[in-house]
């Protein structure tokens, strides 16, 4: 373990870097004081006199609101209009909020990320992504989040677990901080994180397999022939439900993560948000050498429609995102199983 406070890596970073840099640095402080008062929250469990509500509203995909996804959305937005933002999103807000109009910088937040987990005891997290604000005469605060993921200036997220840790990407490399309850900081535990490139473990939920279309459905079928199949090894799954928590044990271990398009009502772009989930992901992850596509394209890469755009999301080791692009793209995936695994088509019928 190195030992650095998350202060001294902010201020080191602001050391380096222009006004932009210190405002990105107070953004993050400000993420971290609503972060450990969620802490709280979380730690008392159903203890606590908020936790197994339900709100009774819904958010803009119609899922349930939790009282804690509620409750942990004000928490952030109060905490960064003490911060130079000039709007912030969030999964729980139809529209953006404008703070500060002068401010260069936009806050888009998934509050409280695995939430079906909340009353499991299982680990849960807020992810965020901050953007540099879009400036202009009556600029509506929606475009500053209609930009690619390739223009966020930051992008994290904590997670409330075991531990509480704080995943880092500031543009260049990657680092998770855990909170030390001794020292009441985040102290830094992992320095630029190295995502290996090969894995023999993924993470889906499997049990929408009849759902998803054929690419998607031969990848995990070569998975789970195992060393009997055209991978000739085992693989591994693991499936927390749980966005954050299988990015940490990807960052930590390698891995691929998939939550593909399928064809259930309201699935066909998958679940995920692009803005406020799938961005902030597919930049800590590319900062850590991994790589994130919808199974063929850059996550970065895409332009968003609205804020609350689902996309399909595959990430992790890049070795074996390129190899679910494969599937889609290239037709001699297929034609490399048949002559020798013919037996597979078994599987199949
Ligand atoms: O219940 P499913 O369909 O397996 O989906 C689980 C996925 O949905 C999410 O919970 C979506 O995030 P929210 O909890 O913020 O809605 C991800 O964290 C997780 O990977
Ligand atoms: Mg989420
Ligand atoms: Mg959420």
């Amino acid at each position: 373990m190195s030992g650095a406070t998350l202060e001294a890596y902010l201020a080191s970073f602001t050391a380096r870097g222009d006004d932009l840099a210190a405002e990105v640095a107070t953004v993050v402080q400000r993420l971290v004081m609503a972060a450990l008062e969620v802490r709280k929250l979380v730690n008392q469990g159903a203890l606590g006199a908020t936790f197994n509500g339900t709100s009774g509203g819904s958010n803009t995909d119609g899922d349930l609101q939790k009282d804690l996804d509620v409750l942990c959305d004000d928490l952030f937005l109060s905490c960064v209009q003490g911060a130079p933002v000039a709007c912030y999103a969030s999964e729980e807000l139809e529209n953006p909020v404008l703070l500060d109009p002068n401010a260069r910088l936009a806050v888009a937040i998934d509050p409280l990320d695995g939430s079906s987990n909340i009353d499991n005891n299982v680990t849960i997290g807020t992810i965020f992504s901050v953007l540099p604000a879009a400036k202009g005469p009556d600029v509506d605060p929606s475009q500053s989040f209609l930009q690619p993921g390739n223009r966020q200036l930051a992008a994290g997220f904590f997670l409330y677990g075991p531990q509480t840790a704080l995943v880092l990407s500031l543009g260049t490399g990657t680092e998770i901080f855990v909170f030390s309850s001794r020292l009441g900081c985040f102290v830094e535990a992992c320095k630029s994180i190295s995502i290996p490139d090969r894995t023999s473990e993924f993470a889906i939920n499997m049990s929408n397999y009849r759902h998803w279309e054929e690419s998607i459905r031969l990848y995990v079928d070569d998975c789970l022939a195992g060393s009997e199949g055209p991978r000739e090894r085992e693989f591994n799954m693991r499936w927390i439900a749980s966005l954050v928590a299988e990015a940490y044990r990807i960052l930590v271990r390698g891995g691929i993560y998939l939550y593909p398009a399928d064809g259930r009502k309201g699935y066909g772009q998958g679940r995920l948000r692009l803005v406020y989930e799938a961005n902030p992901i597919a930049f800590i992850i590319e900062n850590a050498g991994g790589a994130a596509t919808t199974s063929v394209t850059r996550i970065l890469d895409l332009v968003p429609e609205n804020l609350h755009q689902r996309v399909p999301l595959v990430f992790g080791s890049r070795r074996e995102v390129a190899r679910v692009a494969r599937y889609h793209v290239d037709p001699n995936m297929i034609g490399e199983r048949a002559p020798l695994f013919g037996k597979r088509g078994l599987f199949r019928a």
